[in-house]
């Protein structure tokens, strides 16, 4: 029940979408009624910006506070933008540029790699669509481990170099995963003999890293559809690049009445978004925030961004730092692999923590 590969997680939770694969989005002039959401879009407004204490903060990693800085971050928002992160700005604009070739790839060739109902990894819409009352203007492509099976299909004369791209760029996120894992661990005063599936070496050496490639081509009708609908993602951490030439990733802000709503993430210039996912909150037993986001799309930009879904390892049963607990602060939920969280998520989506949950959350 515990252990399983991460690529059978969903064998057992197939997803019948009414379409099983996105449409050639370039071809439409007009929004299909089957994209046009009617309800929960509006239902909280959006801000472009509020005030400047009311963004979400931008934290260089070589700053000499960072662990502090971290901290406050995923205590407040469950969410920053990470600068001076050390993975070269050359790989970066490689891996966009791999993604948005994949993405422009005719939607005949795409579909050599789509991902099955069952499946794990491939070309198509979200898992999240089976969720959803409409589709989502985006289409998305998953890998974990190499990407050479799909590569080759998607590109059968020139694979090795794409899929050079995309397995460093991933072995780039699990090098940064681990060092933003220590920073937001640490400022919990938590070490490297606190979590034993961080491995030998506390360098945690056999996490999982999923690499989620994500399209939102321009839409003719942007303001009634959605490119991603709101979600916190399943991850410990998730890293993600979004392409700088639109802004379409929203986070939700609490606050009060009147300024609860979606608020922009604007793409900063050489900075990864970090988002608290819902592992993380579980390991730090709810002190940190596991951060609902989407996206939106636009009118005339084609936006595409990169996420690296990094999680604890394939068999490694995940609880709440025992460090972490009280007779005032008793665990909130119980011990979970990664692949049986999936199973929950695929099975309750947004309810899946709230599910878990063994007590009520102290004020
Ligand atoms: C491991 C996974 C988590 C994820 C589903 C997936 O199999 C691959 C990508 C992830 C993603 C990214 C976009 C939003 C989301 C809800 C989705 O549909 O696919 C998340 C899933 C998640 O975090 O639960
Ligand atoms: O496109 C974005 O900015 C968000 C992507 C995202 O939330 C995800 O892949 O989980
Ligand atoms: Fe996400």
């Amino acid at each position: 029940m515990s252990s399983g590969k991460l690529s059978d997680a969903f064998k057992s939770h197939p997803i019948f979408l009414h379409k099983q694969q996105p449409d050639d989005f370039s071809s439409l002039q007009e929004l299909p009624k089957s994209y046009a959401w009617t309800s929960q879009l509006n239902e909280y407004p959006s801000f472009e910006s509020l005030s400047c204490s009311e963004s979400v903060p931008v934290i260089d990693l070589t700053d000499p506070n960072v662990v502090e800085l971290v901290g406050h971050a995923c205590k407040t928002w469950g969410m920053f933008q990470a600068t001076n992160h050390g993975v070269p700005q050359k790989l970066v604009d490689d891996m966009e540029s791999t993604v948005r070739s994949l993405f422009s790839l005719p939607p005949q060739q795409k579909l050599k790699a789509a991902r099955l109902p069952d499946g794990f990894s491939g070309y198509g819409f979200h898992r999240i669509s089976a969720f959803c009352e409409k589709l989502m203007w985006s289409e998305s492509f998953t890998t974990v481990g190499s990407p050479l099976e799909h590569f080759r299909q998607l590109w059968p004369q020139d694979y090795t170099k794409f899929c050079c791209i995309a397995e460093e760029y991933e072995r780039e996120m699990i090098r940064l995963a681990a060092k933003l894992m220590w920073l937001m661990l640490g400022s919990l005063g938590i070490s490297k003999e606190d979590i034993k599936w961080a491995g030998p070496r506390g360098e945690f050496e056999d996490a999982s890293a999923v690499l989620q490639f994500n399209s939102y081509p321009a839409c003719p009708d942007p303001d009634r559809t959605i490119g991603l609908a709101q979600h916190t993602d399943s991850s410990l951490i998730s890293i993600v690049h979004q392409s700088s030439n639109a802004s379409g990733l929203q986070v939700f802000r609490q606050g009060e009445e009147e300024g609860r709503g979606w608020l922009m993430v604007p793409p900063v210039p050489g900075a990864f978004v970090i988002n608290v996912g819902d592992f993380m909150h579980m390991l730090s037993n709810g002190l940190y925030q596991n951060v609902f986001h989407r996206a939106v799309v636009n009118r005339s930009q084609h936006r595409v961004s990169v996420a690296c879904l990094y999680g604890p390892p394939e068999n490694a049963q995940v609880s709440p730092l025992s460090k972490l607990l009280g007779p005032s602060c008793p665990p909130l939920y119980p011990p979970l692999t990664w692949n049986e969280y999936l199973g929950t998520k695929a099975k309750l989506h947004n309810k899946a923590l709230e599910s878990l949950r063994l007590c009520a959350p102290p004020n």
